[in-house]
Formats: C-alpha cells, structure tokens, sequence
C-alpha cells in the first residue's frame, strides 16, 4: 500500500490505531505522528512498538509548523486531540491539506458540520468513534461521511481502519449511541476486571494475585466471545443449576445490574449529545 498517512495527535487512541495499523504490516516511512510535547514525542517511538523508530514524529512545541508539515501531502489525516482542541487544530492545518486528502477525527461530541467548516467547506472529511482495542487488531470503529466524501475516499477509510478492527458505517446521529456502548465500552470491561481485583482481596489474595486472576479472567472471557459473539449462551455456559455461578449471577441481577449499566450508557450517550451541541459551529 503506498497511501501515506498522518496522526494528529497521538496519544491512547491515536496511538493504539498507529500501533495497530504497523503491527498489521503499513509501511512505517508512509507513517507521521504530532504529539504536543517533546517528551512524548520521545515516549511515542517505543509505544508504536515495531516500526515505530522508523515513523517520523513531529512535536507542536519543539515546532509551530508541526502539524502543518505532518500533514502536508499525505492521503488520510487521522485527528486524534481532545475534543476541545479539534477545531482549533484542524483550522491550523487546513491550508496546507491537498484538496483530496481525507481528515479523520476520531473524537466523541464533535460533528460532521463543524469539522467540515474546520477542514474547508470541500474538503472529505469523516467522523470516526474507534476503540481502544484496535492497538491489538480488535477495534470497532464505526464512521460517518461528510457530504464531499467520494466513493474511493470511503475505501480509503474502510482500508486503513479495517487493519485495526472491524469498521461500521454508521449515521451520525447514532454516534452518541456507539460511544456508549464501544467508544467508551472498553473502560466497562477493565472496570469489571478491577472491581474483580479488588473483591478478590476481600475474599483473601494479595493485590497481584487477584489482579492476575481477575485480568486473565476477563481477558479469557473476550477470547472466547471474539470466537463466539453469543454472550448469554457463553454465561449459561458456566452457570451450572444449582451451583455456584448462579449465586453471584443472581446477586447481579437482583443489585440492579441490568438498570445500572443502562444508566450508565445512557449517561455517556447523553454526555457526548451535550459536548456535540458545545462543540456546534
Ligand atoms: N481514549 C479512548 O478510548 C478514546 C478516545 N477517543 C477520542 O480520541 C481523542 C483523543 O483522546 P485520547 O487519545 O484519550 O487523549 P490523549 O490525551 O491520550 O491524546 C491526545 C494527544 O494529543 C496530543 N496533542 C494535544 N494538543 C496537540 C496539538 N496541538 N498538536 C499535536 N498534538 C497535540 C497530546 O500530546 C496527546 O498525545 C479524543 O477526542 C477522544 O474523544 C475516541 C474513542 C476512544
Ligand atoms: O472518555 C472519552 O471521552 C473518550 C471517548 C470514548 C472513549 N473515551
């Protein structure tokens, strides 16, 4: 693949598609990434792992120009600042995107129309809700086109992220609703798995020992429902009648598990709604 490519921006989730799009094979020299500092500029190297030295890193404070020259005449620009910063670095690298370059902007809360004035009123530009778990080829990412967005431009998308995970075509209006459930849904796991670590405590191990049982546990668990996407079967599977399992399953459900993490996802839906009306241009 010759297309060259550009992050804007790479810190988790910049970075665990960076890291993701090298370990699948991309060309490392077709790679470039901005950072603000120049420490983490340093710190990124190890963190894209293999390839990694051979990525050219730009730092926004060792340089003004960083992010301009980082983008200039490459295919696909992926932006991947806080929310709050979008705007404001996509409106300073603008001029000097090709007029067929595709922006990218994985952030939560802000829309189409303002990245759109932010890029160029014909620029191609996408709005993505990835996950973490494309740092190891298991992402979700689902997208949204811009008006401008050619078919072609669309393959590029599809091309570039599907080496990170599997990629949804989505309308914006369920973005709010994809973060929800897999923008965010990561943090639920590992929360999951370190409430696990902390009841094991209670139940006697040390600290390393339950954090071991628990993240082997839930990480097992992600195994086997990456080989079989069926949830409930997998949890009737281990819960015998009569038996252990069913105890806890039932304390869950009886605690309110259902309702709470309805609240909570529709908290997170609500939150990213709120930051697209701010983010509004
Ligand atoms: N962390 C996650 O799981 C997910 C994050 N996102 C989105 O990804 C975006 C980034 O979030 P994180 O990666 O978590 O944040 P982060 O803080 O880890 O990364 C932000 C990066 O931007 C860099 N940066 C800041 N200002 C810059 C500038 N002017 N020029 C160049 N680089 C600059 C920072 O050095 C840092 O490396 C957010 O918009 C967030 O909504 C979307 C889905 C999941
Ligand atoms: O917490 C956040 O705002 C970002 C967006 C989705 C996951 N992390």
């Amino acid at each position: 693949m010759t297309t060259q490519v550009a992050f804007v921006g790479t810190g988790s989730m910049n970075g665990a598609i960076a890291s993701g799009l090298l370990a699948s094979g991309f060309d490392p020299e077709k790679v470039r990434a901005t950072v603000r500092s120049a420490a983490s500029a340093e710190k990124l190297v190890d963190k894209l792992g293999d390839g990694g030295e051979k990525v050219k890193i730009f730092s926004a404070e060792s340089s003004a120009t960083a992010n301009r020259d980082a983008v200039s005449g490459v295919d696909a620009v992926l932006v991947g600042v806080k929310p709050y910063d979008v705007l404001e670095v996509v409106r300073d690298f603008a001029d000097s995107l090709d007029s067929q370059t595709l922006v990218i902007s994985v952030a939560a809360g802000v829309p189409l129309d303002s990245l759109q004035k932010a890029a160029g009123e014909n620029q191609p530009v996408i709005r993505c809700m990835p996950n973490t778990p494309s740092r190891v080829g298991k992402g979700v990412l689902a997208i949204s086109s811009g008006s401008t967005v050619t078919e072609e431009q669309k393959e590029l998308a599809e091309s570039l992220l599907s080496a990170v995970g599997e990629v949804v075509q989505v309308e914006e209006e369920q973005m709010d609703a994809v973060t929800a459930v897999s923008g965010s849904g990561p943090a639920y796991a590992f929360l999951l798995a370190e409430t696990m670590a902390k009841a094991g405590v209670e139940l006697g191990f040390d600290r390393e020992t339950a954090t071991k049982l628990a993240a082997a546990t839930v990480a097992g668990a992600g195994a086997l429902l990456d080989s079989d996407p069926n949830p409930e079967d997998l949890r009737k599977a281990v819960t015998s009648p009569g038996g252990t399992t069913e105890q806890a399953i039932k304390t869950y459900q009886e605690g309110g598990l259902e309702e709470l993490t309805l609240k909570a996802m529709r908290a997170c839906a609500e939150k990213s709604a709120q930051m697209s009306k701010e983010y509004a241009e």
